[in-house]
């Protein structure tokens, strides 16, 4: 986070509430022989997050990002965690940082494990765009409880980015 700021030319103690709490998920995939290409792990979806850590235990493919249209596979590397940016810092920095949809399959032959650490505001804090990035008049995103904004997303079905629409000032 401490790079992050520097590049946004943001004091780290203005963000350094946004991220204090921790979620864990442990997320267990088993194989899939029969259909494997008609079936997702995971359905696409941004993290509400600010960042998240994934360790992907046993280096077993499957996590895709999208790019455009596209889904490109991200290789599991035996001494990296992957660093995902989510919609509670697109919306922080006004979409300087845009959250990444991503997605998991699954394997015909063999399972999957996986750890994300989610790094989240305070649940009873809200999030707005940084007055320090933005002007008033210049914000596309609204301020949000942290509690509205987790109920809304684990209320709803995996689809995209759910909680940037649900941020959005409409246009
Ligand atoms: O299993 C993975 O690699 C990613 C899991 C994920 O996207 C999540 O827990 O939000
Ligand atoms: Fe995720």
């Amino acid at each position: 986070m401490g790079t992050i700021a520097r590049n946004l030319g943001v004091d780290l103690d203005k963000i350094k509430d946004t991220y204090v709490s921790q979620a864990l998920r442990m997320t267990y995939y088993p194989s899939c022989p029969v259909a494997h290409d008609k079936v997702l792990g995971i359905s696409p979806h941004s993290d509400i997050s600010v960042l998240t850590l994934v360790w992907e235990l046993n280096l077993v493919d499957g996590l895709q990002i999208r790019r455009q249209d596209a889904w490109v596979p991200i290789k599991p590397h035996p001494k990296a965690l992957v660093v995902n940016v989510g919609d509670f810092l697109e919306i922080l920095t006004n979409g300087k940082y845009q959250s990444i949809e991503h997605r998991v399959t699954v394997n015909p032959h063999k399972e999957r494990m996986s750890i994300s650490a989610f790094h989240l505001p305070k649940i009873d804090t809200s999030v707005g765009p940084l007055p320090d990035i933005v002007r008033e008049e210049e914000k596309k995103y609204k301020t949000l409880r942290v509690d509205q904004a987790a109920k809304v997303v684990f209320s709803s079905k995996l689809d995209g980015k759910k909680t940037k629409e649900y941020a959005m000032f409409s246009t």
